[in-house]
């Protein structure tokens, strides 16, 4: 009974201890960057403490909204003195845990900082605050005739796209964060502030010192913390044509797939589903597709030239037994195909009220493909898992999006034991882990196989260089 009593107590002392450090955080971070800028109500820290996937959440103990580099570096600056943990936000659509807090610590919300700084349409670049979203920059720079073209389903922050070397339908032809951004703005770990491609650069190339931009690109939040991002903008195209071309089996449509890519046809987005995936699209966004593996193709090009790379795609398509190929030219039939598409996700975990996802999201050579989804359709039965499939096939990449039960420990195992095959599969492949997605702290484990340790020891010997208290991000990546 004293036992208790006394565990009791001490769980009571220990949460008074917490709460009055968190007051004294959050009185302190008021007086750098206000009031208005600062919460710690259970709500809003519940709100970030997770991200879209399933797993579990932890809340920070105060959360700050930016309005500035400046803010941003004070914070920093503030939390390396008390050596507090600080957790970049962005828009929390992510799928790795990048977002939670399990030291706790500050989250460091960027949503606020949401400026198209500048816009150079002769140059094809633009450069924002991390804050600003894909679609508020598409609106913004509507008028110019140029897009930014990078689209994880999700309305994601810039700056949480360059955090996690996000891409997504259009990588295929524009190419993934990597390729698009040419300068960062980032502040380190003790407060300074550094331009990874100099001070003012926005060249298209540069051979000038070693490659800052992407050791900052796909960081997420464990390097620095991204406050501005110049990118590389591109012309809307002249004529776009889609199509949807279902197939009789799995193969045919992945061997189509290969085929086209192994032609050079430069196509813009090359979209895989499987039948369940149709199925869970069907029920969730309204369509009325065949329910069979299918292929969602788009093409951009030229009035002159865009009828002549459909029909080469439908040749092909037809040679592998596709048993329809039907073209989308109205504007509304393919908005509301893509956006059937970026909703994949929600459609999937719609098919088991209450259920989350867990998002595979390997990456091979393209002549692998073929075998590893097959290997990921024959691992899903052998373990009674549903799991339908989506994937950005024209790079190798594809997702599993596994329906789990996150309150259900034994369905959870049986999931973990499901990715670290497929994982393991797309490594003996000479693939990777994770395309798209990050690591987050979902794929740590797999980041050591991926690698080795001699590479681990790098990337550790590089944390251990730009945050040598450990405060960025904690417990993710590493
Ligand atoms: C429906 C749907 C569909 C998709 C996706 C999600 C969802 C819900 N995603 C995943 C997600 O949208 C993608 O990872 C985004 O880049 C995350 O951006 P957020 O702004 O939401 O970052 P979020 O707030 O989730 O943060 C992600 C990580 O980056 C860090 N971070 C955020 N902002 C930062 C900053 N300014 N500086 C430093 N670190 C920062 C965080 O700490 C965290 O570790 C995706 N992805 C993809 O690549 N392709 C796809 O096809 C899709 N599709
Ligand atoms: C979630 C994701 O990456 C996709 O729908 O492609
Ligand atoms: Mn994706």
């Amino acid at each position: 009974m004293n036992i208790i009593k006394s565990t009791k107590v001490l769980f009571l002392y220990k949460f008074m201890q917490r709460y009055a450090s968190s007051q004294a955080l959050a009185t302190d971070l008021k007086s750098i960057v206000g009031n208005d800028n600062v919460a710690t109500s259970t709500a809003v820290r519940e709100q970030h403490s997770h991200d879209e996937s399933y797993h579990p959440g932890h809340k920070p103990d105060v959360v700050v909204f930016a309005q500035s580099t400046d803010h941003v570096s004070k914070i920093v600056k503030y939390c390396a003195s008390k050596r507090v943990p600080v957790i970049p936000f962005g828009t929390g659509t992510g799928v790795e845990g990048g977002v939670t807090a399990p030291q706790g610590g500050v989250c460091l919300d960027l949503s606020r900082m949401d400026k198209v700084l500048s816009i150079n349409a002769e140059d094809f670049d633009c450069t924002v605050q991390a804050g600003v979203t894909r679609n508020a920059l598409n609106t913004y720079i509507r008028d110019t005739g140029l897009q930014f073209p990078i689209d994880p389903g999700a309305n994601a922050s810039l700056g949480g796209m360059c955090a996690t070397s996000a891409s997504g339908t259009m990588a295929v032809r524009y190419g993934t964060m990597r390729e698009n951004v040419m300068n960062l703005e980032v502040v380190l770990a003790d407060g300074s502030i550094i331009k990874t491609a100099g001070l003012k650069g926005r060249s298209r190339k540069t051979s000038s010192g070693y490659n800052l931009t992407n050791l900052f690109v796909g960081q997420e939040g464990t390097l620095g913390i991204i406050t501005e991002a110049t990118l590389k903008l591109h012309a809307i195209p002249e004529a776009v044509l889609a199509a949807v071309a279902p197939f009789k089996d799995l193969q045919g449509a992945v061997n189509a797939t290969v085929a086209i890519m192994q032609s050079g046809l430069p196509v813009a987005r090359i979209e895989f589903l499987d039948e369940n995936m149709v199925d869970a699209c069907n029920r969730f966004s309204k369509l009325n597709l065949d329910i069979a593996p299918t292929l969602f193709l788009e093409f951009h090009g030229s009035n002159s030239n865009i009828e002549a790379q459909g029909q080469i795609a439908e040749e092909t398509c037809k040679s592998y037994e596709c048993l329809q190929f039907a073209f989308a030219t109205d504007v509304d039939k393919r908005a509301e195909l893509w956006k059937a598409r970026h909703n994949a996700w929600y459609a999937a975990q719609a098919l088991k009220p209450g259920s989350k996802g867990y998002s595979t999201d390997v990456c091979v050579p393209i002549s692998a493909l073929s075998g590893i989804v097959t290997f990921a359709k024959d691992e899903l039965k052998r373990l009674n898992l549903l799991g339908p499939i989506v994937g950005h096939v024209g790079d190798g990449n594809f997702h599993v999006f596994v329906i789990v039960d996150p309150t259900n420990p034994k369905e959870i195992e049986l999931v973990h034991q499901y990715s670290m095959a497929l994982a393991k599969e797309a490594l003996r492949v000479s693939g990777t882990v994770t395309g798209e997605h990050g690591i987050g702290v979902g794929k740590k484990k797999l980041l050591i196989d991926e690698f080795g340790a001699a590479g681990i020891n790098t990337m550790k010997a590089i944390k251990q260089a730009l945050d040598p208290m450990n405060i960025l991000n904690p417990g993710k990546v590493l």
